[in-house]
């Protein structure tokens, strides 16, 4: 039994379509690229922000200190380093700029409410103001940095209290990171926003290319083997593909299809042939014959048109096959097949329908037509001698016939009346050998 395999690949519907998946990668690919993009260009942005922060902390802090060490040698006076620092936090952006001095500094010179807190407090300070090295940290949205101002030869004149060498005090510096971030991430927002459109653009064109060369294409030899699946028609058929084939593997796949329906066409010609063919004389068999006298009432019945059907039987065929072989019977009944087809109208159809057994239907025939024929059949077949390996073979048929709309309106009650006749005429013969109703 051939059992569908169709089920192999499960339900159509379960399968998303070409389309839908090339839109999805599409889509993946977008959102991806952009997110990576994103996160790649955040973090440059962030890395090189942070190192720029940390090289403006230190260059201030060396201005700070040079502005402080220059007023302080030009005579200084409390107001002149505020202005120097004033001036250091009006160059960037909301930095913090606070001066500390060390503790010993502040004994000689005073000190401030917010740098003892700060002293206090901060442990980077009190750190840098022990070790003179500077510290820089950072944290989400701020560079830190603690610059030490050490004590040089030159500063002991007014600094007594200290040795050269030692921590005098500390610039602690916050620059946010924000006002350097917001230059770089406009121009590259910009970036990306070009690579999104320029990526957006190439994917829609790749995108049209696939529906217009490829999924058009298969879409439409899907329907061209859908349509031969529905119908059973191989013949006459549109080639599998009308689009342009672009690809190199849609073509081979198209040609194939083609090449491949072209020989189911021929095998199928082949075997409807064989299938409506008696093997031996060639004629058509009971089941071709059976739809063809369907076809013919069926005709006959629209156009009120008679029709006649003729049932031949060969006398005593047994006697030739048994007295010269079975192969000389053969050699008869093609001969006979032959004979009576060559004098056939063209609208006449004959089959074999049993051993010996012929059958002829003449559309359009009258009664009076229907006796001469059935007259000229019998006479045609006992005039030809049949000549089979030297031996010379002579034959005579009993011949029945029905006439519609008269004899019956159905190939059944056709085909009973057809055979009576024949078989009386028959009857009648081997009663009175000789005799036969014209
Ligand atoms: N050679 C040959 N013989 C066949 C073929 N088909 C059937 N037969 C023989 O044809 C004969 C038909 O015999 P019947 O129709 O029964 O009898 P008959 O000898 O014709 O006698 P009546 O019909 O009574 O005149 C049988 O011997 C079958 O074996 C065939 O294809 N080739």
């Amino acid at each position: 039994m051939i059992q569908s395999r169709s089920h192999r690949y499960g339900a159509p519907r379960l399968r998303p379509s070409l389309t839908r998946v090339v839109l999805l990668i599409f889509g993946l690919t977008i959102g991806i690229l952009s997110l990576a993009i994103y996160l790649a260009s955040n973090a440059l942005i962030d890395r090189v922000v942070r190192d720029q922060a940390t090289k403006e902390a230190r260059i201030l802090s060396e201005l700070v200190f040079a502005g402080l060490y220059g007023s302080m040698r030009a005579g200084w006076s409390p107001s002149e380093i505020g202005a120097v620092v004033a001036r250091a936090r009006s160059g960037v952006e909301g930095a913090e700029i606070d001066l500390v001095r060390s503790e010993h500094v502040a004994a000689l010179f005073g000190d401030t409410a917010q740098a003892r807190r700060l002293r206090q407090t901060s442990p980077e300070i009190a750190r840098v103001l022990s070790s003179g090295k500077e510290e820089v940290w950072e944290d989400s949205e701020t560079v830190h940095l603690v610059y030490p101002f050490v004590a040089a030869a030159e500063c002991l004149g007014c600094h007594t209290n200290v040795a050269a060498g030692q921590v005098n005090g500390v610039v602690q510096m916050a620059l946010p990171l924000a006002p350097l971030k917001r230059p770089l991430s406009a121009a590259f927002s910009g970036v990306i926003q070009v690579v999104a459109v320029v990526t957006l653009l190439l994917l829609s064109v790749q995108f049209l290319i696939n529906r217009r060369f490829l999924v058009r294409p298969l879409m439409q030899l899907t329907s061209r083997i859908l349509h031969v699946q529905r119908t059973g028609t191989l013949a006459h058929r549109k080639p599998a593909v009308d689009e342009p084939l672009m690809f190199l593997e849609l073509q081979l796949l198209a040609q194939s299809f083609d090449a491949l329906l072209e020989k189911l066409s021929l095998a199928q010609d082949q075997l409807r042939e064989q299938s409506e063919r008696d093997d031996l004389t060639g004629l058509l068999n009971r089941r071709a014959f059976n739809h063809c006298i369907a076809l013919e009432l069926t005709r006959a019945k629209r156009y009120a048109r008679s029709l006649v059907l003729f049932v031949l039987d060969l006398d005593d065929f047994k006697i030739i096959n048994d007295s010269y072989g079975h192969a000389a019977g053969d050699a008869v009944l093609c001969r006979c097949a032959e004979l009576l087809e060559e004098n056939l109208r063209e609208n006449d159809s004959i089959a074999r329908i049993g051993g010996d057994e012929l059958v002829i239907l003449a559309p359009e025939m009258d009664q009076k037509g229907a006796v001469a024929f059935k007259g000229k059949l019998r006479q045609l077949l006992e005039q030809t001698e049949i000549l089979h390996e030297g031996s010379s073979l002579r034959v005579s048929a009993s011949v029945g016939m029905a006439l519609f709309p008269w004899d019956g309106e159905t190939p059944q009650r056709l085909l009973r009346r057809a055979d009576a006749s024949m078989y009386e005429e028959k009857r009648q013969k081997k009663l009175e050998p000789g005799a036969g109703t014209p």
